[in-house]
């Protein structure tokens, strides 16, 4: 046996087993454990050099075929890397996370000493066989590591350099390795640190083709450092829906948030987060950016260490469809897949009266025309404006809304317009720049503009002739874009005519009227109410939450008369109630049971001391109804007869309309 190889099992002898204690740093002390390792924990002898293993071709097909959809990633950058390091000598593996090499690049020339060496497709290089080595120890060590030649626990390695980076899949489990190697290198450890580097990237570079082939169908935001390489080189990627909610991270935001969210926040826990909650960037600034409106402004810090990360946005590469999630047994609704939608479009589904609005609303939006909306309380007027603005070309910049009903009549002057220092006792210091300041550029959301007082009507008339602001105390008036959006549930042609509203303000914001329908008269009230139980359900973490045909049957069936703010507080209570079991009618408050079960239960009259199914709905109502009889409404003695718990019992009644007669 030559010197070199007897001087290196000597040394892993005497290093391996401990004889030899080496205080040595990293990376050298990474090898030393791995050798200790191999021989204590693998049994392996370092003076028996063992052949490679490679396994036969339908051992490697199953392995293949595990991963099938990452190896076709994967190749395409392998063969880009292979073009960049293949005339410095060096071949390319990838392999699983169990260390068998599914896939290999090189030379074919040299395919015979290759195959030898065990840098060959089917070679097995899981530490406990080949010993320590780039790809076994990787798989251990889970960073990039270069076993560089007398590292190698074989002897048979020891003129190899192997790079190794491990792959992770997007939910940060581990893929496998990309390793890089060579059956020749100098001496020189130093020689191996640029393909140190360019084996990280192109692992990296992997990993996120992989995350954006996964997440092909959804908004993707990536964040990097440099702001004019962010668009090919962001190194932080979240996918997120339509709403903004975080459906997937690669590995550089789950590391990174990984530092960021301390306190217990694990990677997992950033899925279903709102991309607000985690990054101070604006709704606006986001839906605006996915828009393909640059903001070369925008960045974004991490508390923890102040660095400032430039945002851009990939839209979905398919519009058809998000991630389906599977409705628990026996609940028919819980979230179908779902086109992912611009703002005005996901106001509605297929409700004529609606998609004839959004249509307008497209049109109008960006033409200067003044919009006004109309409907009902609760009927959406603000999620209305808000659409709008998100569409517009002033996405980007503030949303303000002001409710002219709510603020006092005292305040609503100095609310809009402002003031300067000094004007109030007890005013701010500083003055106060008003909400009309606050909107410049953006949009100015008037809500309720029909409960705006005469005199303030005169000066907004004016703000908008003008397009400048005169704060109260102030003797220079502040010039601003102004682009106003008013809502009012009232008939403004009647407070006109009642001489409540000026005719020539009420032309100005109404260039065109948007009249958004009541709920009762929507035909996508399935859509609405399947939109408003997913954000509901995100709410209380209850994701999992379905809701029973019955009791979706029931909310469509009712009237609602508070409209679709109605609707989201009967879906938020039943989900309370429900507690992440599917929603049945017993959740569902009492009037919309009620409403429904009207003609089917026959109330009995109060002499009988109760209402209930005398005509007998079935069998378990009529069951339920003589059992409180017999123990005179009390219903727990009824439940412990039945054998139900206490809740059930009031939820059959609900459900079969039976109300004791001291609630009558
Ligand atoms: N298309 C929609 N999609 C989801 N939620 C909606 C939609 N329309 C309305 N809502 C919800 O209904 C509730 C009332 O909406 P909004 O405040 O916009 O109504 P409004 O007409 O401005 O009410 P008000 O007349 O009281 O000011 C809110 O909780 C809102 O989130």
């Amino acid at each position: 046996m030559p010197d070199a190889l007897t001087r290196h099992i000597d040394t892993v002898i005497a290093v391996g087993s401990g004889a030899l204690a080496v205080r040595a740093p990293e990376p050298e002390s990474l090898f030393h454990k791995s050798w200790a390792r191999c021989m204590t924990q693998h049994g392996l002898d370092p003076t028996r050099p063992t052949p490679a293993r490679i396994l036969p071709s339908a051992a490697v097909r199953e392995h293949r075929q595990r991963m099938e959809g990452f190896l076709r990633v994967a190749r395409s950058g392998m063969e880009d890397m292979y073009r960049r390091v293949a005339d410095l000598g060096y071949m390319l593996l990838l392999t699983d996370a169990d260390g068998i090499a599914v896939d290999y690049i090189g030379n074919p020339a040299m395919e015979p000493q290759l195959k030898r060496a065990g840098l060959y497709i089917g070679a097995d290089w899981n530490e406990a066989h080949a010993g320590t080595c780039g790809v076994g120890t990787c798989l251990i060590e889970r960073t990039t590591i270069t076993c560089h030649r007398e590292e190698h626990f074989d002897a048979t390695h020891i003129s190899l350099t192997c790079t190794s980076s491990p792959l992770y899949a997007p939910d940060g489990e581990l893929l496998g390795v990309l390793d890089v190697s060579a059956l020749k290198s100098p001496d020189a450890r130093d020689s191996q640190h640029l393909v140190w580097h360019l084996t990280t990237m192109y692992a990296q570079m992997i990993e996120d083709a992989n995350f954006l082939r996964s997440f092909g169908h959804c908004w993707i935001l990536r964040l990097g450092r440099t702001r004019g390489m962010v668009e090919v080189s962001g190194e932080l990627m979240l996918a997120f829906d339509e709403d903004g909610i975080v459906v997937g991270a690669n590995t550089g935001a789950r590391r990174q948030f990984w530092q960021t969210l301390q306190g217990g926040r694990d990677a997992a826990g950033l899925i279903g987060t709102p991309l607000t909650e985690l990054l101070d960037i604006s709704p606006n600034v986001l839906w605006g950016l996915a828009r393909g409106h640059s903001a070369p402004e925008v960045a974004t810090r991490f508390p923890h260490h102040g660095h400032r990360f430039f945002p851009s946005v990939i839209a979905p590469r398919t519009r058809a469809g998000s991630v389906l999630r599977m409705p628990p047994p026996h609940s028919v609704m819980v979230e179908e897949a779902r086109p992912v939608l611009g703002a005005l479009d996901r106001l509605a589904e297929d409700d004529p009266l609606m998609q004839q609005l959004i249509h307008q609303a497209k049109r109008l939006v960006d033409s200067g025309v003044a919009l006004l909306i109309q409907g009902e309380t609760g009927a959406g007027k603000e999620v209305l404006a808000k659409a709008l603005h998100e569409h517009s070309r002033r996405a980007s910049k503030p949303f303000v809304a002001v409710n002219c009903a709510s603020i006092p009549e005292s305040l609503i002057e100095s609310e809009l317009f402002g003031y300067t220092p000094g004007t109030f006792t007890g005013g701010r210091s500083k003055g106060m720049k008003g909400l009309i300041a606050q909107s410049d550029g953006g949009t100015l959301f008037l809500d309720e503009i029909g409960d705006m007082p005469l005199h303030l009507q005169t000066r907004l008339l004016r703000v908008l002739s003008e397009s400048e602001v005169l704060p109260l105390g102030a003797d220079k008036p502040v010039p601003v874009t102004l682009n106003v959006i008013a809502a009012t549930h009232r008939d403004l042609r009647e407070a006109i005519e009642r001489g409540a509203f000026r005719e020539d303000l009420y032309y100005r914001l109404c260039g065109a009227a948007l009249r958004l329908p009541p709920l009762r008269e929507r035909r996508d009230l399935g859509y609405l109410v399947r939109t408003l139980f997913q954000e509901e359900a995100r709410r209380l973490d209850l994701q999992a939450a379905g809701l029973t045909s019955e009791a979706l049957a029931l909310l469509q069936a009712h009237r609602w008369p508070g409209n679709v703010r109605e609707l989201r507080n009967v879906l938020r209570y039943a989900l309370a109630l429900s507690g992440g079991q599917p929603v049945t009618p017993a959740e569902l408050p009492a009037e919309i049971v009620h409403a429904a079960a009207a003609p089917r239960a026959v109330t009995v009259a109060p002499a009988a001391a109760a209402t209930g199914p005398e005509t007998a709905c079935d069998d378990q109502g009529q069951r339920l109804l003589q059992a409180l009889r017999r123990h005179k409404w009390s219903i727990t003695a009824a439940a412990q007869e039945l054998g139900l718990c206490r809740a059930t019992v009031y939820r059959q009644m609900k459900r079969y309309g039976i109300t004791p007669p001291n609630q009558l």
